[in-house]
Formats: structure tokens, C-alpha cells, sequence
């Protein structure tokens, strides 16, 4: 993929996410839907997105019992995302049933510790130990479970990468130096990312909040 930019479309509205893909579709190399707009829209919506041409990345970020994720993905039929997330928390045996579930074209990956977390919010679920370990744990956990990589932020990377040489490293939080940070709190940027071992980068606001969606997201890509 000559252009590593998954730009999150986090709208529940079809048209303004079909006419954002078609802004920005020549400076980003796929599409990441999420919960908003799969509540909103289901697989008809997905299937619509899927007319761009683009990959598909499906960011439901499955978590249940083994079962009830396998039916889950099994439920999306013929859709068959280039890429789709479960939580990596769901355990060994979810992972297994996710990714045997799963058609053979899609990348299951596995959300290791949500980018909008940090140290202080790992410990008040009750985790102890810094947020760089409990990730390089969860990798440890997917790489065992078979599944093709994982979601983490590009503080951790690196090291990610260096656990698992041959994973699929998919990086959200990412911002322009200096850019507006919101809800996220590990950020790192593009540049950044894919140096460390970013294999993808998803990006949202960044490009679909700007004055010219399409010219943020050329500049992000030019530093690529
Ligand atoms: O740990 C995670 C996992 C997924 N995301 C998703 O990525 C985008 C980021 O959007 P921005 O607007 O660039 O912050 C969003 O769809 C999240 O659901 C994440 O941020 N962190």
C-alpha cells in the first residue's frame, strides 16, 4: 500500500461520509469506519463506503465471550473489511474464535490499550504498571492467538514491533506537531509512527475537521 493513511470517517451520517471519502480519497490509502457509523448505518452503509474502491477498515472493536464474537463476524456476511478489530482484554480463546471466524482477506487486529488512555486511567481499572507494559503484554497475548496484529499508539510501537516482527501494527492518535489533541492522550505524528514501525495510521480529525479536508490530508501524506 503505496499510501499508509486510514481515514476515520466517525460520522453517523452516510452522505457526509461518502462525500468526505470522495474529498480525500487521492491523499489516503482506506477508509476506517467505526461504531458511530456502523450503529447508524449497518452493512448497507459499509457496503456503500466499499464503492470507493478503497479498503475498508471495520473498527468495531469486538469484546464478549468467544461465541458471541465469532457470530458477530460471521454475522457480517459477504462484507469481508480489509481489516477489522476485536480488544486483545477479550482473551486467548476470543481472539482464536475472532480470527477463525473471520474470512482469510481480512486482517483481524486487536486493540491492545485505547489511545484516549494513559497511565492514570490503566491504573483506575485496576491494572498496575505503566501503559508501555500492559501493551507489550496484550501483543505478547494476540501474537499467541493468532491473530495478524494489534492496535496500539506509536509510544509503544516500536517495542510492539520488536515483540513481533512480522505483525500488522496499526496506529491511532496520531497528530500534527503542535495539533489539537482532544480526547487523545498518547499522540505521536505520522512521521513519527511509521518511523517506530507503524504499519498503518488512522487518522480522524485531523483531516475530516479541517477547513480543507482534502489539503490537510495531502499535507499529512507529503510528510509520509
Ligand atoms: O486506541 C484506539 C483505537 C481506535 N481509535 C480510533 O481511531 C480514530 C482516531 O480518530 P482521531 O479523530 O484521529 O482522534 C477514531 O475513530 C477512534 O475510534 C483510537 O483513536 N484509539
Amino acid at each position: 500500500m503505496s499510501n499508509r493513511i486510514f481515514v476515520a470517517l466517525d460520522t453517523p451520517d452516510l452522505d457526509r461520509a461518502k462525500a468526505m471519502a470522495a474529498r480525500v480519497r487521492h491523499h489516503v490509502g482506506g477508509l476506517k469506519l467505526g461504531l458511530e457509523f456502523f450503529v447508524a448505518n449497518g452493512a448497507l452503509g459499509v457496503r456503500e463506503l466499499s464503492h470507493s474502491g478503497l479498503p475498508i477498515f471495520l473498527d468495531l472493536k469486538l469484546h464478549d465471550i468467544p461465541n458471541t464474537v465469532a457470530k458477530a463476524i460471521q454475522a457480517l456476511g459477504d462484507l469481508a473489511p480489509a481489516i477489522l478489530t476485536v480488544h486483545a482484554s477479550g482473551g486467548q480463546a476470543m481472539l482464536e474464535d475472532a480470527k477463525a471466524a473471520a474470512p482469510a482477506t481480512t486482517k483481524v487486529v486487536a486493540v491492545t490499550m485505547l489511545t484516549s488512555l494513559d497511565d492514570q486511567d490503566l491504573a483506575a481499572t485496576g491494572v498496575q504498571g505503566r501503559a508501555h507494559d500492559h501493551v507489550l503484554r496484550l501483543t505478547e497475548l494476540a501474537k499467541q492467538s493468532g491473530v495478524d496484529g494489534i492496535v496500539c499508539s506509536g509510544e509503544e510501537v516500536e517495542a510492539a514491533h520488536r515483540v513481533w516482527p512480522s505483525g500488522f501494527f496499526v496506529v491511532p492518535g496520531v497528530r500534527p506537531a503542535a495539533g489539537v489533541v482532544g480526547d487523545q492522550k498518547r499522540v505521536v505524528t505520522a512521521r513519527q509512527a511509521l518511523d517506530r514501525g507503524a504499519s498503518i495510521l488512522v487518522i480522524g480529525r485531523p483531516i475530516t475537521q479541517a477547513e480543507d479536508p482534502d489539503a490537510a490530508a495531502r499535507a499529512i501524506a507529503a510528510t509520509l
